[in-house]
C-alpha cells in the first residue's frame, strides 16, 4: 500500500492522479475508463480541481463511466442531501460526462436486492472499475461498509451505525433524526475488485481510522483495513489525520514518497505534459 502524506491539498493530489490515469488510458467509446466515485466533504477539493482541469482543456470525461459508491435509502435525486444531488451539483453538471455513463444506486428502489444485483452486473458488463476513489468515516468505514461488514461483501443494503448517523448529521442541519438509517452501498469486495483503489483521508477525527488502516491488521471492525489486501491501494492523507501513527511509520512513508508530495509541482507538470 502506498501512503502519501502531504501538507498540500489531498484533493489536488487525488485529482492529478485521476487525470494522469485517464489521460494514459486514452479512453474511447469502445474502451472507456471506469471510475468509482465517493461523496462526503473530503472529495470536494478533488472534484473542484478535476473541473478546473476540464475547463482548462486538459481533461475530458466523454469516455469515462462512473459508478458511485453508495446512496441513502429513501432520498430522491431532488433531495439536496441525496448523493445523486451532490454528484450533479459538485461534479457532473460542470464537466462533459454523458448522462448514460453515470451510475448511482437508486435510493428509491423498492426491491433493494434487485437494484444491488443489477449494479454489480452493470459494473461487470463494462469490464470492472479501473480506479475506485473513496473516503473513510471516523469509524473506518469505506462507502457505507460499517464495522463488522464482511470483507468480501458485495453491493447491498446496509444499516448505518449511530457513529455514522452522528458524523453525517452535519449535512442534515445537525438533526440526527433527519439522517436516513439505511443505505445502499457497494461492498468491500466490490471495491477490492477494482484495478486500483485510492482513498482520501483528512482531519484529526480520521486519525484512529488511519492508524487501523495502515498499522493494524486486516479486521472487519475497520473495513478500510481491507485495503491492505489490494495489490494497488493508495491512501492520501493530510498531516492532521496522522496524529495516531507511530513516528517511525510517518517518517517511513514521508521518506519513500518525498518526490511525490508537492501537489503544486505535480499540477504544473501535468499542465506541461499537456502542452499548457
Ligand atoms: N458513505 C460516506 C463515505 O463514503 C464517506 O467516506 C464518509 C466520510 O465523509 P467525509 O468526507 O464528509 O468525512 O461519509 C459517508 O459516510
Amino acid at each position: 500500500m502506498r501512503v502519501i502524506i502531504t501538507e498540500k491539498n489531498i484533493g489536488d493530489w487525488a485529482a492529478v492522479y485521476v487525470a494522469k490515469k485517464i489521460l494514459a488510458a486514452k479512453p474511447t467509446a469502445e474502451k472507456p475508463f471506469v471510475l468509482g466515485l465517493p461523496t462526503g466533504g473530503t472529495p470536494l477539493a478533488m472534484y473542484k480541481r478535476l473541473i478546473q482541469f476540464h475547463k482548462d482543456g486538459i481533461l475530458s470525461f466523454e469516455n469515462v463511466i462512473t459508478f458511485n459508491m453508495d446512496e441513502y435509502v429513501g432520498l430522491s435525486p431532488a433531495n439536496d442531501q441525496s448523493y445523486h444531488y451532490y454528484m450533479y451539483e459538485n461534479f457532473f453538471k460542470h464537466i462533459d460526462m454523458k448522462e448514460e455513463n453515470i451510475n448511482i444506486l437508486n435510493g428509491l428502489a423498492t426491491d433493494y436486492k434487485k437494484e444491488c444485483e443489477d449494479y454489480e452486473a452493470k459494473i461487470k458488463s463494462v469490464g470492472g472499475i479501473d480506479l475506485f476513489l473513496g473516503g473513510i468515516g471516523p469509524d473506518g468505514h469505506i462507502a457505507f461498509n460499517e464495522p463488522g461488514s464482511s470483507l468480501s461483501s458485495r453491493t447491498r443494503d446496509k444499516e448505518l451505525t449511530m457513529d455514522t448517523i452522528i458524523a453525517n448529521a452535519r449535512f442534515f442541519g445537525g438533526d440526527i433524526d433527519k439522517v436516513p438509517k439505511l443505505s445502499l452501498t457497494v461492498g468491500v469486495g466490490t471495491i477490492l475488485d477494482a484495478k486500483e483503489v485510492l482513498i482520501m483521508v483528512n482531519g484529526h477525527n480520521k486519525a484512529r481510522a488511519l492508524h487501523h488502516a495502515v498499522e493494524q491488521g486486516v479486521n472487519h471492525m475497520w473495513t478500510i483495513s481491507a485495503l491492505q489486501l489490494h495489490p494497488k491501494g493508495i491512501i492520501v492523507s493530510d498531516e492532521a489525520a496522522c496524529t495516531e501513527l507511530k513516528v517511525g511509520t510517518y517518517r517511513y512513508f514521508k521518506d519513500i514518497e518525498k518526490a511525490n508530495l508537492d501537489t503544486d509541482l505535480l499540477i504544473q507538470e501535468l499542465y506541461k505534459s499537456c502542452g499548457k
